[in-house]
Formats: C-alpha cells, sequence, structure tokens
C-alpha cells in the first residue's frame, strides 16, 4: 500500500472507531463486538508505525499522551466558571424561585439535573478538534489538565461543529470504576480514595496521561463557556445540542414549568440515588431561558439563575437508614 492509499485507509479507520468508540462509551450500545474493534485499532496502529507522518492527534491511536508532564499550565477562564448557592429544603426552592419572578417579567421555566460529584472541567473545541482541557480551579484560574481530559473515553476528540466552542461539564469516576480502584489500592497497600469525587480528582491531576487512562473515569457535559455563536435561546435547547454534537449528557435532565414541579423532581431523586451507578449530592435548578439568565445576572460568585439542591451527605442516610431499620 502507499502513501496515499494509507492516508485513505486511516482516515476510514478513524471515522469506524469514532463511530464504535461513540455507540460504546456514549450510548452505551455497541453495535460490534470488542474484537471487531481491537482488530481496527490493530490496523490502524500499524498502518501509522508504517507511515508516522500520518500519524494526527486526533487519531484514535492519540487519545493516551505520551511523556509525563513536569508540571500543569495554568489556563484563564475568560468566561469564568461559577460555584453555586445552595437549597438544602422546598422553601428554600421556593425563595429561590420568588426572587428570580422579581428580577423578570415573563413566566419562569427551570431545567433539573442531576448534581454530579465529580470535577467540573472545561473542553474547548476549535475547528472541530479538542484543543484544551482544563480545571475550574478558583473559577477564574484552572489548571491545563488536556492530555488527561482526553484519556476519557465518553468524550470525543472531534466534533462536526467547527466554530470555536468551550464546553463544560463533570468528569466522575463511575462506581464500579472506584470500587475497583479502591481493590487494587489495598492490594499494594496503598492508601485508598475515601470516595469517588476525590478518586477523579486525584487521577485527573496526575502529571503521566498513562495512570489517568487506566482510570476509567466518565464525563457528563451540561453547560457552555465560550461560544462564538451563541444562536440557542434556552439551556435545555443547548443539552440538545451539546448531545447531537456527540457529547455525553446526563440523560435524567427535565424541563419544569413550575418550583413545585422541580421540589417533585428532587424529592423523586432524593429516593432514586442510590440505584445510580455514580454519585451524585444534589440537583441543580436553572432558569432555561437565556435571556433570563442575563436579566437575573449573578451575585458576587454565583448566578441568580440556578440553585443547587443539596441532599444530606450519603453516610447520614446510611445511619438514619439503620435506626429506621433497628
Ligand atoms: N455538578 C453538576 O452536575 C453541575 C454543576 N454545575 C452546573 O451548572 C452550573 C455551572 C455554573 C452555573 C450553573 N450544572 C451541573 N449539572
Amino acid at each position: 500500500m502507499n502513501k496515499q492509499e494509507a492516508q485513505q485507509r486511516i482516515a476510514e479507520l478513524t471515522d469506524l472507531l469514532n463511530q464504535y468508540n461513540y455507540e460504546y462509551h456514549v450510548l452505551d450500545n455497541p453495535s460490534v463486538p470488542d474484537a471487531e474493534y481491537d482488530q481496527k485499532m490493530q490496523e490502524i496502529r500499524k498502518l501509522e508505525e508504517q507511515f508516522p507522518a500520518l500519524v494526527t492527534s486526533e487519531s484514535p491511536t492519540q487519545r493516551v499522551g505520551g511523556e509525563p508532564l513536569d508540571a500543569f499550565q495554568k489556563v484563564q477562564h475568560n468566561v469564568p466558571m461559577l460555584s453555586l448557592g445552595n437549597a438544602f429544603g422546598a422553601e428554600d426552592l421556593r425563595d429561590f424561585a420568588r426572587r428570580a419572578r422579581q428580577g423578570t417579567d415573563a413566566p419562569i421555566s427551570y431545567v433539573c439535573e442531576l448534581k454530579i460529584d465529580g470535577l467540573a472541567v472545561s473542553l474547548l473545541y476549535e475547528n472541530g478538534r479538542f484543543v484544551r482541557g482544563a480545571t475550574r480551579g478558583d473559577g477564574t484560574t484552572g489548571e491545563d489538565i488536556t492530555s488527561n481530559l482526553r484519556t476519557i473515553r465518553s468524550m470525543p476528540l472531534t466534533i462536526k461543529d467547527t466554530e470555536t466552542i468551550e464546553v463544560r461539564g463533570e468528569a466522575f469516576m463511575p462506581h464500579q470504576s472506584f470500587l475497583k480502584l479502591n481493590e487494587q489500592r489495598e492490594n499494594n497497600d496503598a492508601e485508598p480514595f475515601a470516595n469517588p469525587r476525590n478518586a477523579a480528582a486525584g487521577s485527573l491531576r496526575q502529571l503521566d496521561p498513562k495512570i489517568a487512562a487506566g482510570r476509567n473515569l466518565d464525563i457528563f457535559l451540561y453547560g457552555v463557556g465560550e461560544w462564538e455563536s451563541q444562536t440557542l435561546s434556552s439551556h435545555s435547547e443547548r443539552l440538545t445540542y451539546l448531545k447531537e454534537l456527540g457529547f455525553k449528557t446526563n440523560p435524567e435532565w427535565k424541563k419544569c414549568e413550575t418550583i413545585e414541579e422541580v421540589i417533585e423532581y428532587v424529592e423523586y431523586w432524593e429516593n432514586e440515588r442510590p440505584n445510580l451507578n455514580y454519585e451524585i449530592d444534589g440537583i441543580v435548578v436553572k432558569v432555561d431561558n437565556l435571556d433570563q439568565q442575563d436579566e437575573l445576572g449573578f451575585t458576587a460568585k454565583s448566578p441568580r439563575w440556578a440553585i443547587a439542591y443539596k441532599f444530606p451527605a450519603e453516610e447520614v442516610i446510611t445511619i438514619l437508614r439503620e435506626i429506621e431499620l433497628s
């Protein structure tokens, strides 16, 4: 095979492997057996060995980078990554809705999302390629963890939108990965992680991407920072668009027309929470309309158009359940 044919075949294999990866890690619904995926990965690795000049950073073979970093570079968030105010009960949510109603005339719809208990991260795409990943840090300055975020199989290395778009979400460690990792650590006399959030944070702070790659991290995307053409008018449309672009969005989000509906959603998930295979520490409630979000603006450090309803810490529930059962 000559270089021209190799380039053609590498492009075909890249599209195929990206599709297989998407089906497996985002849709959780593979269309081919693992052996087929492995065979195609083997074929593209061989072609890239024969023709090193044809390797691109978007190739599926480049997801796990090379050398460990010496340190993480700093990243400035042009659009700050804000923290959320908290609500601890239904009345707090009603107060939140009352305050929101004072800030805008039109009727308000809300979007409720599970509050994933992981690490807030920012993914920057330019010309349809993943170019930079960063931690939230203090909201304006984070750390460049691009090489570690690339190893998360459910995040796409390329998207069909060629505009500059900064997507935000939560990187996390699913329960199964957490249990397996702690088992390994105890077998190696290493300190187990206290909870999946610490395990995810510890994994993304590794300077060697090969270590992060072995931690089976995952990610749910839930927002947009910088975006060349902000053409959508609501948060719910953004979630739908992110999914269309191939990002993994949490399937449990719900648009609610009243704060009473929000309270029902919160109560449902307070019970349903133990059946999830990842940690959540509450529910995030957002005003859906983006113009209303702009009207409501921010306090010193949090949006007035969003609030985090916090569940009591898991351990407390376990103890309470034991008391109930005893
Ligand atoms: N942990 C989560 O799942 C989560 C966190 N934050 C947000 O949105 C915030 C971001 C800035 C204003 C609203 N949504 C989420 N789903």
